[in-house]
Parts: structure tokens; C-alpha cells; sequence
């Protein structure tokens, strides 16, 4: 059965979280889904991303801060530092929707979890560092222009007590940990994947039951490396991860090479047109042969598991060397060139492709005067870097000399 006015919602700002949002958008696919997907994105998403996630999501929605009401704009322009929080906020604005359950991009369904929708608002799982507070990272809401104006309005009177969206939301739905136990989400909807260090007999206890694993926390699954052969995820630096997050992270990651690359192959064979001015840098790469061009598999649920990627439970304990083989799709890994025509460069994302490792990286990129002038007109402004108020006096100071 599908629910037409309900919709499961994520957001995106940037390439890499695009990467996130994508992987999120084929495991809600991957468990039969029957609710439609939502990916909010602000202007700096490249259009090549922009392709990619409309092949996941049913709608790819842009939203500005710019296009909020002019009092919450100006006001906006004296608090930047609440942008990012204020952009997760718009989902209150889709209200073509009568509910929606939102989940951050990095976080990874497990199984189907239509049954959230039964949740009125403001539902959410307890936060595992104060569970007085819920995380904001899953939760159940109803779109409301009412609400999101209040919400707004309660941003700029008081700010955020950690600057984010989850202090602003803690401080608006103040009640939620003493009302009602009916919006308190069972852990199981947003398990934070490095919990299992410190409460491990609970999480063998219920872990199996677990629904969505949410990567929270400054190292998300993209910033591993990946070894498509032998399927394992490489550690970077001094992250070092428990069996259990190895093996949350080896599903992301065998979800992002079956049904998210397969995606960027299909733009190249022209399927979809990415504006001028993108290039996908994907060199020497093994992209798996998906049968379908979308790279969608057929629904987790209805298949057997052995054929496939994990259902839900199997990643738990299960990062012995030959059962994550075994997590593999049979897919061939084969060695060809997957790059696009010239002149294509892809803003903020380079994937590198080979047949022994997959890794993502952000771009540093240099803009034109020409392209700076056009973000500081559009709103877009790097406060805290290179638009910041002392580089900005360096070169007034520089300029006066
Ligand atoms: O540059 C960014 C950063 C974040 N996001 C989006 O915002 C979400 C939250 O950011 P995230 O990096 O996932 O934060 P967490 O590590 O999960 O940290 C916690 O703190 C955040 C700020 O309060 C909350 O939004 C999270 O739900 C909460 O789990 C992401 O998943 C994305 O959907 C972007 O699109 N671009
Ligand atoms: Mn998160």
C-alpha cells in the first residue's frame, strides 16, 4: 500500500552529504517502501548531484534562507552561525505532506519502518549522551507553515543551547521526555553506531532488533576507505572502530558500491545531462554490472537474502573476513574507465574508483572573482573562512597601506 501524503525527508547541503543522503534513499528502497522520499538541498549541491539524487529521491527540493521571510533573513544575517540548523527547519514547510519521519544523512534503515508513521509529533529516540534529550537525527513530524514560523521565530529569540538544530528542537519540544512515552522512539529507530562501546551487553541483547543506525559523531562512513575485493573498510588515522560499527559501516559501504555508483555510471552512458562546468573524476574504476540502470535492486524484503545485501539484522556480528565477502552482491568487478566528457567537474566531490579502492574526497576548490562575487550575491558567504570579518579587515588593511 502506498501512502502518498506521507514521505520520508533528508537533507543535504553539500556533495559529500549528498553521498549520505543517497545511500540513506536506496536502503529506505531496499526495504519496501511505500512512503515517497524527499531530499532538501541548498544551492551549493552541483547539478550533477542534483541528477544523481533524482534518481533516488521523488523530489529534490532546493531551499534558500534567502526565500524565508525578510524579518528571519535579517535577522539571520546578524546569527549565521544558526544556517545550517535553520535549513533543517524547512521540513516544516512541505506541507504537501500531511507527516513525515526525517533522517539525517548519515544515518542507514535496516528494515522497514513504516510503523513510524503511527507516531504523531514531535516523536524521537533518546540522545545517548543526555537521554533526558532526544537526538535529533530521526524524528516524526507534521509539516506546518505555522510551526516552522514559530520554530523560526524561536531561533532567533534564543538561539540554539549547542548551536545546532538539536539544542533549538530540545528547547522548543521542552516536554518530550515527561509528556508522553508514545513520542519517546525505542533506541532501535536511531542506534548511534559507536554506542556499542559503552553499554555492550544491551546492544547484544537488542542490537539484532536494531531498525536504523545513524553515524554520528565527526567520522561519518565516507570519510573510510572501502576495498570492493575483499570488502573491507579501511580505517583513517586514529579512528579505530568496534565489530559492530565495522560491520554497520561494511553495509553503507557495500550499499554505496552496489546502488549509489552505479548511478553516476548511468549519467556517463548519457542517460542524464549534468550542467557544463562538472567532471566527475572517477579514474580507473570497478563499478559493479547492476542489471538495472538506476542501480535500485529489487526490494531487500522480497528477495532471498542469501542473493543479496544484508536485511535487516544480518550486518550484527557478522564482519568475519569470509561472512563480509559474503555480504557482497555476485557482482563482477569490472576494470574500465568510468569518466565523464570534459569540462564536467563536479563541485565538491572526488570519487576515486579503482578496482581495489573506493574512497571519497572533498574538493578544494578555487573560484573564479567571478563565481566568489556570485555566492556573496546569493547569500552564500564562507563566514567562517575566508569571508570572515578579520580576513575581510586584512584586506581593507592591505588595501590602505
Ligand atoms: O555540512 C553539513 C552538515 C550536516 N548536514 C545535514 O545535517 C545533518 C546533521 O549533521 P550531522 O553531521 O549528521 O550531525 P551528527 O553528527 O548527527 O550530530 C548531532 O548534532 C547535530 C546538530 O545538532 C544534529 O543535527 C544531529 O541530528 C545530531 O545527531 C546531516 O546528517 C545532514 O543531513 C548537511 O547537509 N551538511
Ligand atoms: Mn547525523
Amino acid at each position: 500500500m502506498s501512502v502518498t501524503d506521507q514521505a520520508f525527508v533528508t537533507l543535504a547541503t553539500n556533495d559529500i552529504y549528498c553521498q549520505g543522503a543517497l545511500v540513506l534513499g536506496q536502503s529506505l528502497r531496499r526495504h519496501r517502501l511505500t512512503r515517497k522520499l524527499v531530499v532538501l538541498i541548498t544551492p551549493q549541491v552541483s547539478s550533477l548531484l542534483r541528477v544523481i539524487l533524482s534518481k533516488v529521491f521523488d523530489e529534490v527540493i532546493e531551499v534558500n534562507l534567502i526565500d524565508s521571510a525578510d524579518y528571519i533573513h535579517l535577522a539571520f544575517l546578524k546569527r549565521p552561525e544558526l544556517g545550517l540548523t535553520l535549513t533543517k527547519l524547512h521540513c516544516w514547510t512541505l506541507t504537501h505532506y500531511s507527516k513525515c519521519v526525517f533522517l539525517d544523512a548519515d544515518t542507514l534503515v535496516l528494515s522497514n519502518v513504516d510503523e513510524l508513521f503511527d507516531r504523531g509529533e514531535f516523536s524521537a529516540a533518546p540522545d545517548p549522551g543526555w537521554p533526558d534529550c532526544f537526538n535529533s537525527g530521526v524524528f516524526v513530524f507534521q509539516p506546518s507553515l505555522h510551526t516552522h514560523k514559530l520554530l523560526l521565530q524561536h531561533a532567533m529569540e534564543h538561539g540554539s543551547f549547542d548551536g545546532a538544530d538539536q539544542g533549538l528542537l530540545n528547547s522548543f519540544f521542552r516536554n518530550w521526555s515527561t509528556t508522553d512515552i508514545h513520542k519517546h522512539l525505542p533506541f532501535i529507530y536511531n542506534l548511534s553506531s559507536n554506542t556499542m562501546y559503552t553499554y555492550s551487553p544491551a546492544f547484544k541483547q537488542f542490537g539484532s532488533s536494531a531498525k536504523v543506525v545513524h553515524f554520528l559523531g565527526s567520522m561519518k562512513p565516507w570519510n573510510y576507505k572501502y576495498n570492493p575485493q575483499s570488502g573491507s573498510v579501511l580505517e583513517q588515522g586514529s579512528a579505530s572502530s568496534s565489530q559492530h560499527q565495522a560491520a554497520f559501516l561494511h553495509l553503507w559501504w557495500t550499499i554505496y558500491q552496489n546502488n549509489v555508483l552505479p548511478l553516476y555510471k548511468s549519467v556517463q552512458a548519457g542517460e542524464a545531462r549534468a550542467s557544463p562546468g562538472h567532471t566527475l573524476c572517477l579514474s580507473d574504476v570497478g563499478v559493479p554490472c547492476a542489471d538495472s540502470a538506476s542501480g535500485v535492486e529489487e526490494p531487500c524484503e522480497n528477495s532471498t537474502p542469501s542473493a543479496g545485501v544484508p536485511c535487516a539484522n544480518s550486518p550484527l556480528g557478522s564482519n568475519q573476513p569470509e561472512q563480509a565477502q559474503g555480504l557482497l552482491e555476485p557482482t563482477q568487478i569490472v576494470d574500465e574507465t568510468l569518466s565523464l566528457p570534459e569540462g564536467r567537474r563536479s563541485e565538491d566531490v572526488d570519487l576515486a574508483v579503482s578496482v581495489s579502492q573506493i574512497s571519497i574526497e572533498e574538493k578544494m576548490k578555487e573560484l573564479s572573482p567571478e563565481e566568489e562575487r556570485r555566492k556573496w550575491e546569493e547569500g552564500r558567504i564562507d563566514y567562517m573562512g575566508k569571508d570572515a570579518f578579520a580576513r575581510i579587515q586584512e584586506k581593507l588593511d592591505r588595501f590602505l597601506q
